[in-house]
């Protein structure tokens, strides 16, 4: 079934309810763009109709749209390179706006949206919020900028701008939105189911909408028991569950179950997240690693905010999302694996993804949502193993960080011996790059792979090195006064740590 937000997305902005007075101001700031040429921003929570009031005026004014997500895009090169080209030069259609925008050739106009405006900041993404005030402040084009949290924009930029706030929509408004769409459909309804959903849903239009999907689904009418039993329905297993969802359902039914199960979003996401790649071939968990990405963007903003309305859309990104990036259905029966929930696995995450960034040169978003889901599919429980050093070693991650990313469980010696790997061949780079002064690393790298028998006094974190690793680490023998991080002083003060050099020549 066609998802109803889509279908019944307002076309005009006469169609958008609950916020006339910001309509009518947004309109205004439109159709006056010529005479004070600033931006706007739209604010207000998720789901009250800010996008698609933007798309909506862009039909009334008969002009282009570019969207961009500002979060997606933080650093200042990559917003300036399509915003920027976008906002000043050229409309999709090709017409040369730039200098004719500035004349009354409204119709030419391409109006530049750019969601998610209040997460333009973070520590690898200093250039995003500056490098868009420049640009909102010299655009050629109209800009709206689109926001949940005005005041998590930076000040510069809220400066630079107007501002038209969207209020959560009453369920006054919401109610007769349902109606319509009932009447669309052929659904029958009782007018307090309808109330019921508006309610429940407090101010987020979107969601009620797609909880009148939900109750609808399967009938030709619906009665206020519908939607309270929907609500009680409760405590279905994990396992159906994951079948659902990886296996057997639709999105929709996939995202009924979700609410069936006795578990928040924060252990759905993982529990899927975990036992994804055991079913799906790699073009379906390439698709399903973006809603997975979305649903971690979502989680995200719950643990910045404490606003628990945005697990809705985890929820839909991690179960409907998932179950849609499926190709049909698939039987058999899978050993699912519990997830491993490491009481730091945030800050572990957060660790990873900057470093990531730093390592890489792009935003944390980028990192988060590109990067770090390719990585883990392709080191998943460490395999290949020879990548996964290859991968500890270019971003100098620890056990907790290995296992992370590859989903294996942080103290297994196949973790740490990968760690210890990637650390030598770290070292080894080092003394490439300083032509050799760092003779130890050379030294360290000729014995690349066993040592947790040399390092009797590191114990903490190589164990005893009893052998138990067998498996990963077979062929290489012993190498004293490697790998421990008190090598170094062992290297120090050897004279043949010279002998690396030979290494080098
Ligand atoms: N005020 C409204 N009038 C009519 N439909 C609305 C309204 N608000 C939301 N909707 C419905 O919800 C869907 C999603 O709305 P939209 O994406 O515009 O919300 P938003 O405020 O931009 O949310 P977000 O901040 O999450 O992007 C629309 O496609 C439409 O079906």
């Amino acid at each position: 079934m066609a998802d109803w937000t889509e279908r019944y997305r307002p076309s005009t902005l006469s169609e958008v309810r609950g916020n006339d007075k910001a309509r009518d101001a947004f309109a205004d700031w439109a159709r006056s763009w010529d005479d004070h040429r600033e931006a706007v921003i739209l604010h207000g929570s998720p789901g009250v109709g800010k996008t698609s009031a933007a798309h909506a005026l862009a039909n009334d004014m008969g002009w282009e749209t570019v969207e961009l997500n500002a979060s997606d895009q933080r650093t200042a090169d990559v917003i300036e390179r399509f915003a920027g080209r976008a906002a000043r030069n050229a409309t999709l259609g090709g017409s040369a706006a730039g200098g004719g925008a500035s004349g009354g050739d409204t119709a030419s106009r391409q109006l530049v949206i750019l969601d998610e405006a209040d997460n333009i900041h973070g520590n690898y993404d200093r250039g995003g919020a500056s490098a868009i005030t420049k640009l909102v402040k010299e655009s050629g084009q109209p800009i709206v900028l689109i926001a949940n949290e005005f005041y998590d924009i930076s000040r510069g930029l809220r400066n630079a701008c107007r501002d038209v706030e969207f209020r959560d929509v009453s369920a006054r408004s919401i109610v007769p939105v349902l109606r319509d769409i009932c009447r669309k459909e052929g659904i029958e309804f009782e007018s307090d189911a309808l109330q019921r959903i508006a309610e429940r849903n407090r101010g987020d239009l979107r969601g009620a909408i797609n909880d009148l999907q939900a109750a609808c689904e399967g009938r030709s009418s619906i009665a206020v028991e519908d939607v309270v039993t929907a609500d009680r329905d409760k405590a279905m297993g994990i396992f159906p569950f994951l079948d659902a969802v990886l296996k057997e359902e639709s999105a929709e039914e996939s995202l009924r179950s979700a609410y069936a199960v006795d578990e928040t979003p924060d252990d759905l996401t993982k529990w899927i997240e975990d036992n994804m790649l055991s079913v799906y071939d790699p073009a379906e968990a390439t698709r399903a690693y973006d809603f997975l990405a979305n649903a971690d963007v979502w989680l995200g903003r719950v643990r910045a905010s404490q606003n628990y309305t945005y697990w809705r859309y985890a929820t839909d990104n991690a179960a409907a999302g998932v179950a849609a990036a499926r190709d049909g259905t698939k039987g058999g029966w899978t050993r699912y694996g519990r997830p491993q929930f490491w009481p730091s696995s945030d800050s572990t995450a957060d660790e990873v993804v900057g470093r990531i960034a730093e390592t890489s040169g792009c935003s944390v978003a980028t990192a988060r949502r590109e990067v770090l889901p390719f990585l883990s599919a392709v080191t998943h429980h460490c395999k290949p193993r020879d990548l996964t050093v290859a991968m500890a070693a270019a971003y100098d991650l620890d056990e907790a960080g290995v296992a992370f990313v590859t989903g294996s469980g942080e103290s297994t010696n196949k973790v740490e011996s990968i760690v210890e790997d990637a650390r030598a061949r770290r070292e080894e780079r080092m003394a490439d790059n300083a032509d050799g002064a760092f003779a130890g690393g050379a030294a360290r790298e000729s014995a690349p792979a066993e040592t947790s028998e040399a390092t009797g006094d590191g114990g903490d974190r190589e164990g005893d090195g009893t052998g138990s690793d067998a498996d990963e680490r077979s062929d290489d023998a012993e190498s004293p006064g490697t790998g421990s991080a008190d090598a170094e002083d062992d290297d120090a003060g050897s004279d043949d740590g010279q002998s690396g050099l030979s290494d080098f020549v």
